[in-house]
């Protein structure tokens, strides 16, 4: 018997008044792996995503956990669940230092720290497995992009999550910073955290993930490995911009 996935997605709808902004989309998240969620601005990714981690409910449809109906749980309840995720506008103590930011977060969840000395040694791991350590005094203010979006993952990690979703952990970093990025995704991911990322660099979502799935307009138009997607009819014409007669004529 197949495995029960660790997220399942059972057509969901989202409409924000007269507008649908997700329609009927299915899919299933398989424990241990990465899966990635690509599509054009306006796809409706960020919705579908907000959906899952309990930010706002589906109109229609029902997400499992572990094959438990969790629809209508909220998002404060997630980290319980050992669910984690990270925001694309990020969203640090901005006057904390790195190492606060992260002790703050050993609090929360299911394995909140029962003490300062605890959670103090937890964060310190945390900040060695994502190259922050030796940034723990710095303001996270006062740090750039890339570090902000490493922060974001440790904050997360800090709550020991079984599922992470990342939103747009990669966005305005140059290729020198992707690579680092998509190292340490791999990292989290081996060390035994389901992710699921939305991610716009295809560079990232061809060398991390096992399982693409792609909306457009709401919908999803496909799903399978990073080859078969990127090989689609549908997908090259719709997302990359490529239809097969101008490959043809080219
Ligand atoms: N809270 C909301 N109220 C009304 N409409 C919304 C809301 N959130 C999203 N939408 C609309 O739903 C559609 C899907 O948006 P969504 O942000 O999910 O797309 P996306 O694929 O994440 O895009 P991007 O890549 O630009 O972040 C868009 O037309 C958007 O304007």
């Amino acid at each position: 018997m197949a495995e029960t996935p660790v997220i399942e997605v059972r057509s969901i709808t989202k409409r924000f008044k007269g507008l649908t902004a997700v329609k009927d989309v299915s899919f299933s998240i398989k424990k241990g792996g990465i899966t990635g969620m690509i599509g054009p601005n306006g796809a409706g990714k960020s919705t579908t995503f907000n959906m899952i981690c309990g930010y706002y409910p589906p109109t229609e449809g029902h997400i499992f956990y572990n094959g438990v109906d969790i629809t209508d749980k909220k998002a404060h309840e997630y980290t319980n669940m050992k669910i984690a995720r990270t925001f694309q506008i990020m969203k640090p103590l901005k006057n904390l230092s790195v190492l606060d930011n992260v002790i703050a977060s050993c609090y929360f969840g299911h394995a909140g720290a029962k003490s300062a000395k605890e959670a103090r040694e937890r964060a310190i791991e945390i900040l060695q497995f994502t190259g922050l350590y030796e940034k723990r005094h710095v303001l996270s203010k006062d740090m750039g992009t890339p570090d902000q979006k490493r922060l974001e993952m440790a904050r997360a990690l800090a709550t020991k999550p079984e599922v992470l979703f990342l939103d747009e952990n990669m966005a305005g970093l140059n290729p020198a910073e992707t690579e680092e990025a998509i190292k340490l995704i791999r990292k989290i991911n081996e060390s035994g955290v389901t992710i699921l990322l939305i991610e716009h660099i295809m560079q990232a979502v061809v060398s991390l993930c096992e399982e693409v799935i792609v909306l457009h307009h709401g919908e999803k138009i496909a799903e399978g490995t990073p080859e078969e997607v990127m090989n689609d009819p549908y997908v090259m014409e719709v997302y990359l911009g490529i239809k097969k007669e101008d490959e043809a004529d080219a």
